[in-house]
């Protein structure tokens, strides 16, 4: 079954020189598929995750999610439909100082004017299943950043949201904490049937996909699917990369 479909989407920017990010992408992704985007800077891999995300807006062509139209509601419409529907995990964690590690996780669930008791239910229930319920209590500044990613990660999987959006959730993270992030992610988005779309620069973690897509000046250039092996997987990865060339970072050195 269908969730995302990506309909003839261009996105061009218009400042002084007006500058074309994105033309004539066409995808889907099917509903539990754990996606990954590729492609060298400046390709225009975030710009197509942020008008994924409702965070931009497309310059023509259309998204549907699950048949929805986000960038036709109205801006209320928008809010509560984010706040529902989608999750967001960032590089940069974006979690809250001032806040404990559960009261960030809780965060859309009391936006969303859930009761305590179903709150505390559902924060024990995601904190488990990441490994983070010994550390709950503590402040963010008091955490590691693989801990903190994964209580980013339980806060966008929290209110069981359709579609999860992850821009380079490993860019942070030592290649150990890398790992487990992008080995819970996967586990999750197998428990919980959640679709995931995942921008990455790092083969390692774009390995734990089912399908990579690539794209490159702004339109799609190639995908493959990961087949029984991760490893095999990962060459194959490395090796369109290679093909692709302009990264601004050196390949990933971790080994899967
Ligand atoms: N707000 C903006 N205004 C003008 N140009 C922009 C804006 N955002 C992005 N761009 C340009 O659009 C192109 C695609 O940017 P985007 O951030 O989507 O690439 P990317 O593939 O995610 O790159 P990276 O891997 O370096 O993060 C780049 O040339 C960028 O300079």
């Amino acid at each position: 079954m269908e969730m995302v479909r990506v309909k003839d989407l261009c996105k061009t920017y218009n400042e002084k020189v007006p500058y074309t990010a994105l033309s004539n992408v066409d995808m889907t992704l099917n509903k539990g598929e754990f996606v990954g985007i590729m492609g060298p800077s400046g390709s225009g891999k975030t710009t197509l995750l942020n008008i994924v995300s409702t965070i931009d807006h497309p310059t023509s062509g259309e998204v549907r999610i699950e048949g929805d139209n986000p960038h036709a509601m109205s801006l209320e419409e928008l809010a509560l439909y984010r706040r529902r529907e989608l999750g967001f995990v960032f590089q940069s964690f974006n979690l809250l100082s001032t806040l404990t590690v559960k009261e960030n996780i809780m965060l859309p669930l009391t936006l969303d004017g859930s009761s305590i008791k179903e709150m505390k239910e559902r924060v024990q229930e995601v904190a488990q299943k990441l490994g983070i319920t010994d550390i709950l209590d503590k402040r963010t500044y008091e955490i590691s950043g693989g801990q903190a990613q994964r209580t980013a990660v339980a806060r966008a999987l929290i209110h069981k949201p359709k579609l999860v959006l992850a821009d380079e959730p490993t860019g942070n993270l030592d290649s150990k904490a890398a790992r487990d992030v992008m080995e819970l992610l996967t586990k999750l988005n197998k428990e919980m049937q959640t679709t995931t779309m995942l921008v990455t620069h790092d083969a390692m973690a774009a390995s734990f996909c089912d399908r990579v897509i690539f794209i490159k000046d702004g339109q799609l250039h190639n995908e493959i699917v990961c087949g029984d092996n991760r490893e095999v997987f990962y060459q194959r990865i490395i090796n369109v990369l290679s093909l692709l060339g302009g990264f601004r970072h050196d390949f990933s050195t971790v080994r899967v």
